[in-house]
């Protein structure tokens, strides 16, 4: 199968209407592909928390509806990357959205663990609580958000959700990019699945993004990965690879503690 990560380049100075028919733009141009993925928090910014109270909207919202008719289009399902939800409780949480080629939201997943220890993300957002994958025909997708990534034990439980390919949008900074490539390729090979991992690009509220979007196979090896600008890093991937590996190198059956 043909995956497209696209790494978008979060400029907040352009309109975020103009941004959102970009992105939706980008999306329709990979038909062809049978799975495209966007990052974390594209839209209202991963780093700029005065603007998510004016940019939370509900799952159904403008940001879903305009990439579920892009998905449509283009005959893709479509890893929408994440938006601020504002959620029937209030309270806004990091969601990410899943949607299938007929355009239907089939999963939604709201990030567990928040970023920003007493401030930002931790502060201003719920966190979510609840491990979601989704049978798609080319093999179960476990669903991520960025910081997730440094937290092993949450993809164990996606990997007895039976994960083959693991998709996790990000706003990850230049700054800890090295820790992104590791945990990507780690994460990859601990759990013997394929690791879609999709970053943005460019400058947030002063804060450079780490780029390098990786799409990882269950072995570990980097099949492609972006550099630090704005691109569409696409790649085949063969999900047969998944069983292949764990029957290869069964190391998954040696498991002692925690099931
Ligand atoms: O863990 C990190 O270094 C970055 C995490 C992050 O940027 C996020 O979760 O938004």
């Amino acid at each position: 199968m043909r995956v497209s990560l696209i790494q978008l380049e979060v400029d907040l100075s352009v309109p975020a209407a103009d941004r959102l028919a970009e992105a939706a733009e980008l999306v329709r141009g990979r038909a062809g592909d049978h799975l495209v993925v966007l990052p974390e928090l594209w839209l209202a910014g991963g780093w700029d928390y005065a603007r998510w109270d004016e940019d939370a909207e509900a799952l159904d919202g403008p940001t879903a509806r305009t990439m579920a008719d892009a998905a449509r289009d283009a005959g893709v399902w479509l890893h929408a990357g994440s938006i601020v939800e504002l959620g029937p409780d209030g309270a806004h949480y990091n969601t990410s959205l899943l949607i299938g080629p007929d355009g239907l939201r089939r999963a939604a997943y709201r990030k567990i663990h928040r970023f920003g220890f007493d401030s930002g993300e931790a502060a201003l957002m719920g966190p979510g609580d609840e491990i979601v994958t989704c049978p798609t025909p080319f093999g179960t997708i476990g669903l991520a958000t960025c910081y997730d990534l440094r937290f092993p034990e949450m993809f164990r439980l996606l990997l007895d959700q039976g994960t083959e390919v693991l998709v996790v949008p990000a706003a990850w900074p230049a700054r800890r990019v090295e820790h992104w490539r590791l945990f990507a390729r780690a994460r990859a090979v601990e759990n013997q699945v394929f690791v879609l991992a999709c970053n943005t690009a460019g400058e947030q509220a002063g804060l450079a993004q780490g780029g390098h979007s990786m799409v990882v196979d269950p072995w570990g090896e980097i099949l492609a990965e972006a550099g630090t600008g704005f691109q569409v890093l696409t790649a085949e991937i063969d999900t047969a690879l998944v069983a292949k590996t764990r029957a290869d190198f069964p190391v998954l059956k040696d498991r002692r503690l925690g099931r």
